[in-house]
């Protein structure tokens, strides 16, 4: 292997069942100097890495040999051939190239919508062989005899045609078992048990299963592309005077946009002028409107409700937060679910196997009992019908794709299927407690000075915390900007992770810190202590000012638990999942949070033993850890789920394993129980996959069912597992008012 592997990226038209991707992936895995295969249904993307001096046109061609449409990503779109590769002239209009769905161009450009079904390559198709059965019936109804027999041999023959060169194509690329092949073995083996008529009908049905297949499979993909389509197309941009319209895409950083009442916000970017209510639950769930004035951010997607708003871009089209959401959750496609693997090498095994059974029914019964052949000839085909495994391999893809897009809908991203089966089988959350359980924007409650006055104290601890964007920092600092204090200038001002910071002013090392921090200092006198527990036993969080030699005093703050986090803690035991918060503050302010909440402490945590701590409760909970992302990356990392949570998720939305784009814990809830309903969702598809199969097994064994209800009851199957995993879209994670 060459380090001069380069990464390649197509997008492949046409492929609309499990089945596709899989051949599409086989074919290309074949090539030379290729590896690192990766094909996704949904956002039908093929991905792979070419060795040096491999060529990117032999995975074109192995592609457009399957009667896939491919085009490379980024390049102009080229026009994709249909599902179907059909011979010249066999149906009017199909051998032309067809415009196929077009998902989203993942930033922002306007996506095309579907075609009508009828304009499909399927859909011609269909329409192909419908008329070739219904020529064949009247002519049966109008002659009848052998005249209609042949009739209906003629009509099969050519409405096969397609398919069978289809799955020639595929076995030649080393991929015999295609339900293209057991089709085309099953309808020209009817024509030569004499059953021409049904050999017709189960073309025509297979056609119909394919058409719907393809419908439910670009409505899946409809409900992400949704998402692209919340940003609007064009902008309202502010050139001096004048306001001109233009792409959304063009819009640069800094340029100043328009968005009357009414208008959807076309950047992500912060309000120069005007007041307006914002709606901003396109963008994360969050129903209420927003009353947003100048200074606020604002997302692209989101709807201005009441006032003209002039917005500075922030954000270019391809970086806004809608973009990454849906990036993240196509991106998300890629990683699949352990079910969804074993889904996989179950149904490559579950083909050959039913071919197996086909071919000893077709023998067995006849060469040792003397039974007719042509009866059991005929259970042999409708047995390779049923061999189809269409049903059970959408049936993961399916449930996952609606519900990551359910979940995005209302701001709960999950980085895949994996991510989602990790998700559904949490027994324990463990809970950052700064900016997650609490509102991360503590309030000074007590300002204790011990030298000098209060003022000067407070100045002090300014001039120290500029160093420190940490949210006591924040607190002090803006306290210290609202009384119009005089800051001294501090130089080498620096944070100390999980105690505090540090400066140099007028000459002296003064520090800001947990009492811990002054106590090692040797400052902290026994008075003081009991000062600062007693006003840590009332949840407030103490910080101790101190030079080299003294304490200088204390200052207490208040941070809110969320209104929300109560209720989820309850929630989630409702669950039967237990909660825990780990906390770098002291143990006595923890309680007090902790208490009020319900919920267990852990605290005094340095970032180094919350990743301890998170060790230590994954050896024996499936731990789900929330965090607000801004410094607890190492954390979130450690757990067996890492989860971003509110406003820092912009920082940790490429790192975690997912987040939750509103401020409620609620959604830490919503969204297990979205991961839970998912793998519930994928459980009852395998059910109705497998036990369809089942059934159809045994009907055709015993001759109760023939050859049609065999394509029938894949279709249905598949149908039904994709209608069963688009109930997921209407899931409702969150109860209303939590
Ligand atoms: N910039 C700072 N200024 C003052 N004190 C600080 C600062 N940074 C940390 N501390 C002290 O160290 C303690 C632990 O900080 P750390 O950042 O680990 O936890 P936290 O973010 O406050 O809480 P949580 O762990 O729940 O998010 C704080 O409670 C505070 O006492
Ligand atoms: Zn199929």
């Amino acid at each position: 292997m060459t380090d001069r592997a380069e990464l390649h990226e197509w997008r492949v038209t046409g492929m609309d069942c499990g089945s596709c991707a899989a051949k599409v992936r086989g074919a290309v895995e074949m090539l030379p100097g290729v590896d690192a295969v990766e094909v996704t249904l949904m956002n039908e993307r093929l991905r792979l890495r070419l060795e040096e001096g491999a060529s990117s046109e032999s995975v074109e061609k192995a592609v457009r040999r399957l009667g896939y449409g491919i085009s490379a990503k980024g390049a102009a779109p080229e026009k994709p051939k249909g599902g179907f590769v059909l011979p010249e002239g066999a149906f009017p209009g199909a051998s032309e190239p067809v415009e196929e769905a077009d998902i989203s161009p993942p930033h922002g450009a306007a996506p095309k919508s579907d075609p009508a079904w009828y304009a499909t390559a399927k859909g011609r198709y269909l329409i192909g062989t419908g008329a070739l059965l219904a020529s064949a019936w009247i002519v049966e109804l109008l002659v009848g005899g052998p005249v209609a027999h042949w009739v209906f041999v003629l009509a099969t023959l050519i409405a096969v045609a397609p398919v069978a060169k289809r799955a020639a194509l595929m076995a030649r690329a080393r991929m015999p078992f295609t339900i293209e092949m057991l089709m085309s073995i099953a309808a020209i083996g009817a024509l030569f048990v004499g059953a021409a008529e049904e050999a017709a009908l189960v073309v025509f049905l297979f056609a119909v299963g394919e058409m719907l297949e393809g419908l439910a499979a670009s409505r899946a993909r409809g409900s992400i592309r949704a998402l692209a389509d919340l940003v609007p197309k064009t902008a309202r941009l502010v050139v001096g005077e004048r306001i001109r319209e233009v792409p959304a895409e063009s819009l640069a950083i800094g340029q100043i946009v328009q968005a009357r009442p009414g208008d959807r916000i076309p950047a992500d970017g912060s309000i120069v002028r005007g007041t307006s209510g914002v709606d901003e639950s396109p963008v994360t769930g969050e129903s209420v409107p927003m009353l947003k004035e100048p200074g606020d951010k604002v997302f692209a997607g989101s709807i201005n409700t009441e006032g003209e708003l002039r917005i500075r871009v922030d954000k270019t089209a391809e970086d806004n937060t809608i973009s990454r959401i849906l990036h993240l959750v196509e991106e998300a496609e890629g990683a699949r679910a352990p079910v969804e693997r074993f889904i996989d090498r179950f149904s490559r095994a579950y083909m050959p196997a039913v071919v197996g059974v086909a071919l000893l029914a077709a023998l067995l019964p006849p060469l040792l009992f003397g039974a007719p052949w042509e009866t059991w000839i005929y259970r042999g085909l409708a047995l390779l019908l049923i061999g189809c495994p269409c049903a059970l391999v959408i049936s993961v893809p399916a449930a996952v794709a609606a519900g990551l897009s359910s979940g995005a809908r209302h701001g709960l991203l999950m980085k895949g299927g994996a991510v989602m089966e990790t998700a559904a089988k949490t027994t324990l959350v463990a809970f950052d407690k700064t900016g997650t359980l609490t509102e991360g924007r503590p309030q000074i409650t007590d300002i204790v000075p011990l030298h000098g006055d209060a003022a000067t104290l407070l100045a002090t601890a300014a001039a120290v915390e500029t160093g420190s964007n940490h949210p006591l920092a924040q607190a002090i600092l803006s306290r210290a900007e609202a009384e119009g204090a005089a800051v001294p200038q501090a130089t080498q001002a620096a944070a100390i992770p999980g105690r505090g910071a540090r400066a140099e002013i007028a000459g002296e090392t003064c520090s800001v810190g947990a009492p811990r921090l002054a106590a090692e200092a040797g400052v902290l006198g026994e008075a003081d202590r009991a000062t600062a527990e007693a006003l840590e036993r009332a949840g407030k969080t103490v910080v101790t000012v101190f030079t080299a030699d003294r304490l200088l005093g204390l200052i207490a703050m208040r941070d809110e638990p969320r209104a929300d986090a109560a209720e989820a803690v309850a929630a989630l035991k409702r669950m039967g999942i237990n909660s825990v918060m780990l906390t770098g503050d002291n143990p006595a302010t923890a309680r007090a949070i902790a208490d009020s909440l319900g919920i267990e402490a852990r605290a005094g945590l340095l970032p180094e033993d919350k990743v301890a701590a998170l060790r230590d409760l994954a050896g024996e909970a499936h731990v789900m850890m929330v965090g607000d992302g801004i410094n607890d990356a190492p954390a979130l990392a450690t757990a067996h789920l890492g989860i971003a949570m509110g406003s820092g998720t912009h920082v940790a939305l490429e790192a975690a394993d997912g987040a939750l784009l509103r401020d409620r814990v609620m959604d830490v809830a919503g969204q297990i129980r979205l991961a839970r309903a998912t793998m519930a969702n994928i459980r009852q598809n395998v059910a109705i996959a497998l036990g369809l199969k089942g059934v159809f097994l045994m009907t055709t064994l015993i001759g109760l069912t023939g050859l049609w209800i065999a394509v029938m009851a894949d279709t249905g199957a598949t149908v039904l597992v994709t209608m069963n995993a688009l109930r997921l879209l209407r899931f409702r994670a969150v109860s209303k008012g939590a």
